[in-house]
């Protein structure tokens, strides 16, 4: 079975640099082998007699450049090392490693990058602090500028570890070599760009050994595969759930046929779509499995929530941006069913987030907002649409509203109400396209139907999504969406 795939902030991982060392591994054999990992990786790049030109910073990524400059010296390669400020000034374990340079060291302003075979980008890591400026973003936009392959060690420098951003200007790279673990900003955009192919190298150090925080992973099948729903030989379709979607009015019908249907081709035993009096007739022209009842406003709404065994719902797609909308949020939310709340359900409660503060808490409910959407529904809270990551964004809005939040997009994040947080990586460009997140919604939705954790449901439902996706490639519409979703059930289920 795989395991959830942690991915540490930069203070965790710290925090497990510091209990390796304290276990009785000294910072430099760490550092030894953190070069030893990049110059094979270097080698693989550039074979031995390649002119290599390793550009190293003032920490500890220095120090590794360093370590594999001495190591890919005694490979043949040609190696120039060039050091950005002084190496009196190196400290501790960069300075030890330093030591072991027989070679000179140039300014980084007088490096030849356009005549390189390869760059070692070993500038800055995870101790980046501020926006590069000076020789130090000149560097990097010199060797961007050279066209020459890159590798970085352990991050590109000048992306974020945390967020995935760029500070100031950021070095292009094909491959990272990184250590113990990958980090949020090599799954984040734009990191995940400047990245290229990533490598982990195991240098000792265990990722889960850190004392505090909140936890962060890669949205892989590690981290929800257990909690996937499977029927028992005895089930009966009851078991199994009945999620009710929410219908636009006679024109804007579509959405949540494509919603009914994922949900259905998820497992969830019946799917009804609630439908306006005025849109019944289009509606059942197009329904065979999936159930049809009428349903006129939150009075309807309320009226079909008397029946328990509609346990999951999902409101927004194609449902208009009005106050009425908002009424049916309302009901839904008090009827304490699992709940998934899409497009123009969160739009209506544009600038409105203050009603949504801590109404989901104790009860199962996602959220699944793109940007723009997230942007007006929390309009007014600074707090939550300021930080420049994404996955900060994310936990907030759980934390403000305890709600599941998955925010959508390429990289997209899942984030729980307690702090936990996955971010996507296994989606395609091909699922922007019209209706792709009302699938997702039904996906989402149909997985809670069948007692699955919201959290764990959301996980699991945005990577069967971008699976489906990414299986059928150019040409994808979102009609073709649920039906590729047994395809991927069946890797998961096996
Ligand atoms: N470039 C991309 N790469 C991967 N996934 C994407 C990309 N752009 C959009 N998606 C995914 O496609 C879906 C689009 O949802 P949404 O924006 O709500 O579209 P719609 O409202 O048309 O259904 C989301 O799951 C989103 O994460
Ligand atoms: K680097």
């Amino acid at each position: 079975m795989t395991r959830p795939e942690p991915l540490p902030l930069a203070y965790q991982m710290r925090q497990a640099d510091a209990a390796a060392i304290a276990a009785g591994t000294p910072g430099l054999t760490l550092m030894k082998r953190a070069g030893h990992a990049v110059a094979e990786a270097a080698l693989r790049m550039a074979p031995p007699g390649a002119r290599v030109v390793v550009a190293a910073g003032p920490g500890n990524n220095g120090g590794d450049g360093f370590v594999a400059a001495a190591l890919l010296a005694g490979r043949d390669c040609r190696v120039t090392l060039a050091l950005l400020g002084d190496r009196e000034r190196l400290r501790g374990d960069a300075a030890l490693a330093a030591a072991e340079w027989q070679g000179q060291a140039i300014p980084v302003r007088e490096a030849a990058f356009d005549e390189a075979d390869l760059i070692v980008d070993a500038l800055f890591g995870t101790g980046l602090q501020r926006d590069l400026e000076g020789e130090a973003r000149q560097a990097v936009e010199r060797m961007n500028a050279s066209g020459r392959p890159v590798l970085a060690v352990d991050l590109p420098s000048g992306i974020d570890s945390d967020s995935g951003a760029v500070r100031g200007a950021a070095v292009l790279a094909q491959r990272t070599v990184t250590f113990a673990a990958r980090k949020p900003g090599h799954l984040l955009l734009p990191g995940r760009r400047f990245a290229g192919t990533v490598e982990v190298a195991d240098i000792g150090i265990d990722p889960h050994a850190r004392t505090s925080g909140v936890e962060t992973f890669a949205n892989s099948p590690g981290l929800w595969r257990e909690a996937l729903p499977r029927p028992g030989l005895d089930s009966h379709k009851y078991d199994r759930g009945h999620t009710l979607v929410l219908s636009g009015g006679a024109t804007r019908t579509g959405a949540a046929r494509l919603a009914a249907r994922a949900a259905l081709r998820i497992g969830s035993g019946l799917v009804t779509v609630a439908s306006p009096p005025e849109a019944l007739g289009i509606n059942a022209a197009q329904l065979t499995a999936v159930m049809l009842r009428g349903c006129d406003g939150p009075e309807g709404l309320y009226a079909i929530l008397k029946d328990e065994r509609f346990n999951a719902l999902l409101l927004g797609p194609a449902l208009g941006v009005h106050a009425a909308t908002r009424a049916m949020v309302t009901v839904a939310i008090h009827a304490r069913r699992s709940l998934l709340l899409d497009a123009d359900a969160l739009t209506s409660f544009e600038g409105l987030a203050s009603e949504l503060h801590r109404v989901f808490h104790g009860a199962p409910a996602v959220l699944t907002p793109h940007e723009g959407e997230f942007a007006r529904l929390f309009k007014g809270h600074p707090d939550i649409l300021d930080p420049p990551s994404k996955l900060e964004r994310a936990r907030r809005a759980a934390a403000y509203t305890g709600a599941v939040v998955v925010l959508k997009g390429m990289d997209t994040v899942i984030a729980a109400p307690d702090g936990r947080a996955a971010i996507n990586e296994n989606g395609t460009p091909y699922l922007a396209t019209a209706g792709s997140g009302d699938t997702l919604g039904g996906i989402v939705a149909g997985l809670m139907a069948q007692h699955m954790p919201a959290f764990e449901a959301a996980c699991a439902g945005v990577f069967i999504h971008a699976a489906a996706g990414a299986g059928f490639g150019p040409g994808l519409i979102a009609e073709d969406l649920a039906d590729l979703i047994p395809g991927v059930l069946r890797q998961l289920l096996s």
